[in-house]
């Protein structure tokens, strides 16, 4: 599955690698291998509170859509877990397949996923714009949860019902009251966590990934309306279905993945 899913990339230009990452020794995505990632006691429970009136937009950017919030305020928040400081919501997102073999970017030894979502937050202790943090090594934290195909995912519909209204890359639709804690899994408290980067251009080593143990489903259907969107806009000739928006996955180099169970 991975050699098919690497040659779907490779069909696609746009997810060329640039030739030189500066450093580069802490890249994301990563395949955690379980039986190498270390307990460690003093990971504390997340904590995650959402306030769902922070929810302002829908936005297709030509990698993926964004479910962006305001950040102005310490609303939205997360904190606890592997973090020192508390970080603010700004958006979230998701990365999946041409089918429902692969699509997401991490994987568990080597277990690929149809989809993964990941909520971006930012360092509001240290830094007060998104984009001073996302250049900064305590930056930024990341969410990733797993999607698996199965019963349709209620708190999902009403996101999947606006994606028609972002078909073409740079459309934005207004998009409020959402609450993104629905999409998280019953049980958070199960989850690795290593020092990584953005998965897109420009893959800064900004990120402390937090990698769910436990996955959410979501109906075939529901995933489908993911592939009926384009990385095109409208006026192009050629239209492209968003599909395969997952980068390749990177050396560990070296680093450690912990985790928080046993
Ligand atoms: C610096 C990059 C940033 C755009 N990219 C992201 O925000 C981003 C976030 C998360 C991930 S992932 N897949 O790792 O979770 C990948 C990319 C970005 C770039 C320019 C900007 N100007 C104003 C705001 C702004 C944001
Ligand atoms: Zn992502």
């Amino acid at each position: 599955t991975h050699e098919a899913a690497l040659c779907a990339i490779k069909l696609h230009p746009m997810w060329q690698e640039p030739l030189a990452i500066p450093g580069g020794d802490r890249q994301s995505p990563i395949d955690i291998v379980v039986r190498k990632s270390v307990f460690d006691p003093q990971l504390r429970p997340l904590k995650v509170q959402y306030e769902p009136r922070t929810c302002q937009q829908i936005w297709n950017n030509g990698y993926s859509f964004l479910v962006e919030y305001d950040d102005t305020t310490d609303k939205s928040t997360l904190k606890g877990g592997p973090l020192e400081d508390q970080f603010r919501l700004c958006q979230f997102h998701f990365h999946w397949g041409e089918n429902n073999a692969w699509g997401s970017e991490h994987s568990i030894d080597r277990r690929l996923y149809p989809a993964e979502l990941h909520l971006v937050h930012w360092n509001s202790d240290k830094y007060s714009l998104f984009e001073e943090a996302v250049i900064e090594e305590n930056g930024l934290a990341v969410i990733a949860v797993f999607l698996k195909i199965g019963k349709r995912h209620e708190g999902l519909q009403k996101l999947v019902d606006a994606l028609p209204a972002v078909r073409h890359k740079d459309s934005v639709v207004e998009f409020t009251k959402f609450d993104a804690a629905c999409l998280l899994p019953e049980n958070i408290d199960d989850y690795w966590t290593y020092a990584g980067s953005l998965t897109t251009p420009p893959l800064t080593e900004a990120v402390t990934w937090i990698v769910m143990k436990r996955h959410i489903e979501v109906s075939h259907d529901q995933l489908a309306v993911f592939r009926s969107l384009l990385f095109t806009s409208a006026e192009e000739q050629v239209q492209r279905s968003m599909v395969n928006n997952f980068r390749v996955q990177q050396a560990v180099k070296g680093r450690t993945v912990r985790s928080s169970f046993t």
